[in-house]
């Protein structure tokens, strides 16, 4: 790959897509390509395959995908599996038929059992059944990385399937019904905080409503007022978070520096994984995530558990040897990235 290499990002405005491009402009790449929702679907095959016969892109990062919450997850099963399937069956399939040099898709560690072993290898997908809120989006996943496999596989090309774990960081969706829980929770502690110093204005400019007696009705739907935030769950569950930028930086150093054959692993029972686990390798519970963005949003109530909502996977972490051994690791630690995005947060709202 070179500095005037043609690479396609899909999903340039997302979270992770919307860093890869900042990482790549940063590194001197200046021929970028990317088309927004609106001017591409990437559920339509037609407008896909005139997309790559008119651009013919050398490489290619799909980092567009129907993506949400746990909730969001869960109530809108079909969405997910039929979005993701077409998006990645789309994109895929169009990469090897125009000669794309190198893909990288990129798929969840939700793709693992809800038992699986801890932390989770890339050996252990397929092993026992999935987390039941999100397994409609994880078998789509799962049909991504066999996709690139078996195109590898059978057509000889190079396409690696990276699987990150929970991310977070600027351009993140903040909506407080399908977000993250990383998200959703610096959004409901910042309103929170803003209620209780009476701070009306700026609640109704970050909820963009007309006025306050709307704001504190929405805000309270969710469990928020001037004194207490809550939180989904028991609390308990554990989740890995990753920065965003940490995130585009190893994408983009597997695309400069890996191909295909460097992630394949084949065992003594004939299994192949193709996939790595991007991930820090460092868990903490949801009530310890909370009270961590307690400190540095500066809100002084307190939390309630919300026992309707879904826990999810109590436990998922990943094991990213095998990335640490192609040469990568992460940079940003939960607490510095949390508190970069909650200053991103503030600079965008106020
Ligand atoms: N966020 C996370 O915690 C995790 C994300 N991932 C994966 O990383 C990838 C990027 O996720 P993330 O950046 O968070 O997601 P975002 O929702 O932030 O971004 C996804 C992007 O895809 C675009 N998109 C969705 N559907 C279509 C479509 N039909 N046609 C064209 N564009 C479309 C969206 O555009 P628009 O908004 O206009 O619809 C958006 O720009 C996804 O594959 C996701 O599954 C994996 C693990 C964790
Ligand atoms: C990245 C990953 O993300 C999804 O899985 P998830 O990790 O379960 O997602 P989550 O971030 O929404 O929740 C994490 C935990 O946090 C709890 N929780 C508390 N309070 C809020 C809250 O206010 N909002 C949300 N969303 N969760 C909350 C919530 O109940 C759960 O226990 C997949 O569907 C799939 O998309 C995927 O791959």
């Amino acid at each position: 790959m070179n500095k005037n290499s043609k690479i396609y990002i899909a999903g340039h405005r997302g979270l992770v897509g919307s860093a890869i491009v900042k990482n790549l402009t940063t590194k001197g790449y200046t021929n970028l390509v990317y088309r927004t929702h609106k001017e591409l679907d990437l559920l339509s095959q037609v407008d896909v395959e005139n997309f790559f016969k008119t651009e013919q892109p050398e490489y290619v990062i799909l980092a567009a995908a129907k993506v949400g919450g746990i909730v969001a997850n869960n109530t809108y099963r079909a969405d997910f599996i039929y979005e993701n399937l077409q998006i990645q069956n789309n994109v895929i399939h169009n990469a090897y038929k125009y000669e794309v040099k190198k893909l990288l898709f990129l798929g969840s560690t939700c793709i693992y059992p809800k038992m699986a072993q801890q932390p989770m290898p890339e050996d252990c997908l397929l092993t026992s059944p999935l987390e039941y809120t999100n397994e409609p989006y994880a078998i789509s996943k799962i049909a991504g990385i066999k996709m690139c496999e078996s195109y590898n596989l059978q057509y000889g090309t190079n396409f690696i399937s990276v699987m990150p774990t929970n991310l977070y960081g600027p351009n993140d969706n903040f909506d407080l019904e399908k977000s993250h829980v990383l998200p959703a929770l610096i959004r409901k502690i910042h309103c929170a905080k803003l209620l209780n110093e009476k701070k009306y204005d700026e609640v109704i400019k970050d909820l963009n409503v007309n006025s306050i007696e709307v704001a504190k009705t929405y805000l309270e739907s969710f469990g928020v007022n001037e004194n207490s935030v809550e939180i989904w769950g028991s609390g308990k569950p554990r989740r890995e978070f990753l920065y965003s930028e940490d995130m585009a930086d190893a994408c983009v150093f597997l695309l400069e520096n890996r191909d295909f054959k460097d992630t394949y692993e084949k065992d003594s029972k004939e299994v192949i994984n193709t996939h790595i686990n991007i991930g820090t390798g460092v868990d903490i519970s949801i009530k310890e995530l909370a009270l961590l963005i307690q400190e540095v949003v500066g809100f002084k109530g307190v939390f309630t558990f919300n026992d309707t909502k879904p826990d999810g996977t109590m436990v998922k972490l990943t094991d990213p040897s095998k990335l640490h051994g192609l040469g990568w690791k992460h940079k940003v630690e939960l607490k510095d990235g949390v508190r970069a995005m909650y200053k991103w947060y503030l600079v965008g709202k106020l």
